[in-house]
């Protein structure tokens, strides 16, 4: 959730606040299912909005305080920090081409960065619904979505932090016109870092309905278990490791899956040996183990015969975490590929994690 107030410091006004709310960190593809599935999970970040009835001019009339993961490396001026670059994105493509006076946001991420569980999907969802917010526009979720896919142009973390749930994702085949405006480099979309003078100039307005999403239904009784490495694989770079072009066999192979996996997911009780076959991959996650060590060794080593609860396996977004679906033994799991990693020279931390069910959501106080 976000909160939002008035005046500072009474209390927050805008956005995000308890432990059950805000804008959660999601787990992208799922085996399978890249740029396509998504599921969001029970780490929240959270953006408190005050405003000051007085205070200094600055020059986008912004300030930021952070605590949590990255605090101490995340850019903390305003038109450089992701989630008030990303407000203002918004803000300047409706005329507003800075916050209201006075504007403070305290970010709270619990959610790691460049791990693969979605921090920049979770920021920039958090940074459209915070410029809708502030600037009083009123988007609506399907709007807010265009927004984030104009900055996080793969669906499947934003639609699931911003939805909630099991979600399923495409990108619409737009206009020629459209589809153009879409690719427009990020440079272009957002605002310029400090130092580039506001041209007042509004940047590119993204076209209507850029990507679609549905909700998959999700077993109770599966939870997710995240294996955290210390060490962050950017999502830029895991891109860049991917072949441009693939086999008709292995596109097959995911595909087969994938249509097996949304519903698998969804059936009670969970079929370990139909979901752990389902959530094999041949698009994705050969090519990362070169970014990942051990990653080959703990995906084919962790099985539902080998580990009791288990019903499958992936690395979660682009890595470097694990996501293991169970439902049970979940330190068991957890400990051994822990374990495993530590024979890499490697430390994790693991998180046991549920579905995020209702997405981002504002609270005005
Ligand atoms: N709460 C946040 N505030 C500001 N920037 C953030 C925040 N969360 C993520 N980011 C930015 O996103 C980057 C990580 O994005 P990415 O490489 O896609 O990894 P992932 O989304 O898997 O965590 C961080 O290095 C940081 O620049
Ligand atoms: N489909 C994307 C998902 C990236 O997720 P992240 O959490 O690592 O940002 C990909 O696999 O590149």
């Amino acid at each position: 959730m976000i909160t939002i107030s008035m005046l500072r410091p009474p209390r927050p006004l805008l956005f995000i606040a308890n432990h059950r709310s805000g804008v959660p960190c999601s787990s992208a593809n799922i085996g399978p299912g890249f740029d396509v599935i998504g599921l969001a999970l029970s780490v929240y970040l959270e953006l408190q909005v005050t405003f000051a009835s007085t205070s200094p001019r600055l020059p986008l009339n912004c300030t930021i305080t952070y605590e949590g993961q990255g605090a101490g490396e995340v850019d903390l001026v305003a038109d450089r920090n992701l989630i008030t670059r990303t407000a203002l994105y918004v803000l300047r493509c409706h005329g507003q081409h800075a916050f209201p006076c006075g504007t403070h946001v305290h970010i709270i991420n619990p959610i790691p960065l460049g791990r693969g569980l979605g921090s920049s999907g979770a920021a920039v969802v958090a940074g459209v619904m915070l410029g809708s917010e502030i600037g009083k526009l009123g988007l609506a979720k399907p709007r807010i979505l265009d927004f984030c896919l104009m900055i996080e142009r793969h669906p499947d973390n934003v639609a699931a932090a911003l939805y909630g749930g099991f979600v399923g994702t495409y990108l619409n085949e737009l206009d020629p016109e459209d589809m153009a405006r879409k690719e427009i480099p990020l440079s272009e979309v957002l605002p310029a870092p400090a130092g580039g003078e506001d041209t007042g100039l509004s940047p590119p307005e993204p076209p209507l309905g850029i990507g679609h999403y549905i909700k998959f239904q999700w077993a109770p009784e599966i939870k997710a278990v995240a294996i955290i490495p210390d060490f962050e694989v950017s999502t830029a770079k895991a891109r860049k490791v991917l072949p441009e072009s693939y086999s008709r066999k292995d596109v097959t192979f995911n595909m087969q899956r994938l249509a097996l996996l949304t519903t698998a997911l969804g059936q009670s009780p969970p079929d370990p040996n139909l979901i752990y076959q389902a959530m094999q991959d041949k698009v994705h996650q050969p090519y990362r183990k070169r970014l990942i060590p051990g990653l080959t060794e703990i995906l084919q080593s962790v099985t539902p015969s080998s580990h009791r609860g288990l019903l499958g396996i992936c690395l979660s977004g682009a890595g470097p975490t694990i996501l293991a679906l169970a439902t049970e033994n979940f330190e068991k799991i957890a400990t051994s590929i822990v374990k495993r990693f530590g024979q890499e020279g490697i430390t994790c931390e693991w998180k046991l994690l549920e579905p995020a069910e209702d997405g981002a959501t504002v609270a005005k106080t």
